[in-house]
């Protein structure tokens, strides 16, 4: 069976999440903010906030595969662990006198071992421990607790670093340093895990770090239904990467048409999914302080490569998101707060919703007001703490890669 994600909203059948774990525990005040996190988290209890998370999904009837079992079982193929290791170690990165010498010694881990270094990082200090030092500038100059491999804290949010877009699936080009390792584990996961390659054929929309600087993450990127997708063109996501998707998903009839939103560029709204996420199949949980933006329809132009494009002024937004749809009108839910309330359940992860099945959410818990708006106009909400999660700035949908979804 092939897998697909045919809607935003439509039943919930399979996805991946990954359970935190020692990457978490690298993070310090003078290194979080260059990996992209805001605050250090008390890594025990985001496991176990992770761990209620899982079990809420399972509860709805999802399964859930771990990103680390399937990282690791893909490492048991002998063509992925060349895949990764020839990635992470060049020498542009470790120098001539390094390079060999580490992949050689990387390459000789137990699987689990390798694993637990190429998501959680490695030390000079750890590495020494175990293995000889090789006679190399780039090695000398490290002070011992400089990482040899960084950590890649942002794995937690599985969202961004591949995104299937119905029957194909985007491996993305990241945009920051510290999270460009993620995008080759998912690369080796698609192309040689069993549960991938034994599946039926589908379609590679985006081959990974190579197309860089032609980035697109995965928050970005909403698919809406009716053959529709609408991408935000934020910090993180080109509209160079647009193109090419569209180009990609037309030909082969996959998708016949992309909205995509000139985003404000900002860390506050670092990707769609922070200020916007669907709850039903004609419904949308929108952040007040998004406004209207400028949105451009891309269609199939009337050559094989062409692409036809319609700009609308930023009124008309809703309008063309609708058009898309086939429908009239959407529906934009936005909880009636103060603005400074607002703006603290955005930061929060408050629009950061996943729906499980149409009208049928899960959101951090903390954000009371847009819970109970959502509530109020007829969405089941499953609430789930999230005081630490909510630190690495990610909700529910940015925690979460569905991989297999139902149309709305
Ligand atoms: N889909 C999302 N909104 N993902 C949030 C990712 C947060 C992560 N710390 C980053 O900056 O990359």
């Amino acid at each position: 069976m092939a897998f697909h994600v045919d809607s935003e909203t439509g039943r919930l059948r399979r996805v991946i999440l990954h359970r935190p774990d020692l990457e978490l525990k690298r993070l310090t005040p003078s290194n979080k903010d260059a990996l992209l996190f805001d605050d250090l988290l008390w890594v025990r209890r985001a496991r176990q906030e992770h761990d209620g998370f899982a079990d809420v999904l399972r509860d709805q009837g999802v399964e859930v595969h771990l990103f680390g079992d399937l990282l690791a079982e893909s490492l048991e193929v002998p063509e992925a662990r060349r895949l990764v290791l020839d990635r992470v170690f060049q020498e542009k990165e470790y120098g001539p006198l390094a390079t060999d010498h580490l992949r050689a010694v990387f390459d000789e881990l137990p699987t689990d071992e390798l694993v637990e270094a190429l998501v959680g990082g490695m030390t000079k200090r750890e590495f020494l421990d175990r293995h000889a030092e090789p006679t190399s500038v780039r090695f000398h100059v490290m002070d011992l607790d400089d990482f040899l491999l960084a950590p890649l804290p942002n794995h937690l949010f599985t969202r961004d670093t591949s995104a299937w877009v119905y029957d194909g699936v985007s491996i993305n080009a990241m945009r920051w340093p510290a999270r460009q390792r993620e995008t080759v584990h998912f690369e080796a996961i698609y192309r040689h895990h069993p549960l991938f390659t034994q599946s039926g054929a589908f379609h590679v929309w985006s081959e990974g770090q190579s197309a860089y600087p032609s980035t697109i993450e995965g928050g970005d990127v909403l698919v809406i239904g009716n053959g529709a997708v609408l991408i935000g063109m934020s910090e993180r996501t080109t509209p160079q990467a647009v193109e090419m998707l569209a180009r990609g998903l037309f030909a082969a009839g996959s998708a016949h048409t992309i909205v995509a939103l000139d985003m404000p560029k900002g860390r506050a709204f670092m990707h769609l999914d922070t200020v916007m996420t669907m709850v039903d199949g004609d419904t949308f949980t929108q952040y007040a302080g998004l406004g209207m933006l400028r949105s451009y329809t891309i269609e199939p132009g009337s050559g094989e490569h062409e692409l036809k494009v319609t700009d609308h002024p930023p009124e008309h937004m809703h309008r063309a998101i609708a058009a898309a749809l086939g429908l009239d009108a959407i529906r934009v839910l936005t909880a009636t707060q103060d603005v400074h309330s607002a703006e603290r359940e955005q930061w929060d992860d408050g629009c950061n919703v996943l729906a499980v099945s149409p009208g049928v959410v899960v959101a951090y818990d903390r954000n009371a007001t847009t819970n109970t708006f959502l509530r109020r106009h007829g969405i089941e909400v499953v609430e789930i703490p999230g005081g630490e999660l909510g630190r690495g700035r990610g909700g529910p949908r940015c925690m979460s890669c569905p991989v297999e979804r139902d149309p709305a």
